[in-house]
């Protein structure tokens, strides 16, 4: 289920230096099991493919629910968060304090580093798990918001980068979920640019127009994904 690595698939933060082998074809997984990963930038619209994704028959596995379930209360992730932190991200009932932590780490890429490396192992641990209990012939798909800053394209079958005007996904953020401008603004510039995630897509969705056009785009990927030959998309590499 790995995919070769191959060399234009590092992430950002990989050694562009170094000569990877020439890409061969990855085969789907045991029991033709096809792993997607699904990534885009914020307020893309990445939910809404894994929610149609799922609705299609497809097993998804959503990174920020893994990272919110790495912090719950009582945990060991939360008590390194308040160690690193300080108790000032925990609010008076001891559960995390989202808007505090989130004003730290925008704000600070050290910070930023420090909480990514609590969760994100705790992440891709829970990730295993729910992919090996995966039917086999699922299409699994992982909804992985970093998944370009982590360097993990190489993993999958199939790489699904979402897409949207910068200036809507703010709009998004400060109109359908209350969010500030600039924090959007923050967390745009901690993440990886369209064409950096672009760089390592198999297939680019753009997500500018409406939710059915969306979800008719979802649709025929999955169409194509229930293929036999998976519509030629797996082995493009
Ligand atoms: C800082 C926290 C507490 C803020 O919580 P909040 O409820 O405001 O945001 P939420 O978790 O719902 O994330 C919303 C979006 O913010 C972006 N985002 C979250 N964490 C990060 C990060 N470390 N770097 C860049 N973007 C991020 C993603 O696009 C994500 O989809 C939280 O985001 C967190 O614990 N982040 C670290 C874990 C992480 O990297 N999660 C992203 C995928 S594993
Ligand atoms: N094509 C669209 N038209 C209008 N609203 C949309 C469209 N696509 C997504 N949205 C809305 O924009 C917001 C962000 O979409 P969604 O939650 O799917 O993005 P996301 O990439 O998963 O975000 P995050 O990175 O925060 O997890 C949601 O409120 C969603 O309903």
């Amino acid at each position: 289920m790995t995919r070769p690595s191959s060399a234009r698939r590092p992430g950002p933060g990989g050694d562009p230096d170094v000569e990877s082998p020439a890409p061969s074809t990855p085969a789907p997984g045991p029991g033709g099991t096809v792993l997607v990963g699904l990534t885009g930038g914020i307020a893309s619209g990445k939910s809404a493919v894994a929610q149609r994704m799922a609705a299609r028959g497809a097993v998804v596995i959503d990174a920020d629910v893994l990272s919110r379930y790495a912090l719950q209360p009582g945990g060991e992730g939360l008590a390194e968060v308040a160690e690193a932190f300080g108790e000032s991200v925990l609010t008076a009932e001891g559960a995390l304090d989202r808007a505090a932590l989130g004003a730290i780490v925008f704000s600070d890429p050290e910070a930023r580093r420090r909480l990514n490396s609590i969760v994100h192992p705790r992440v891709r641990q829970q990730a295993r798990a729910l992919r090996e209990q995966a039917p086999p012939g699922s299409v699994v798909v992982e909804d992985i918001p970093l998944l370009v800053e982590t360097g993990q394209a190489d993993r999958f079958d199939l790489v699904v980068v979402v897409q949207a005007p910068e200036e809507e996904r703010v709009r998004r953020i400060v109109e359908d979920r209350d969010g500030t401008e600039a924090d959007a603004r923050a967390r745009i510039e901690a993440q990886a640019t369209d064409a950096q995630r672009a760089e390592v897509a198999d297939v680019v969705l753009d997500n500018s127009g409406s939710l059915e056009d969306l979800e008719a785009r979802v649709d025929e990927l999955m169409d194509r994904l229930s293929r036999s030959d998976r519509g030629g998309l797996i082995g493009r590499a």
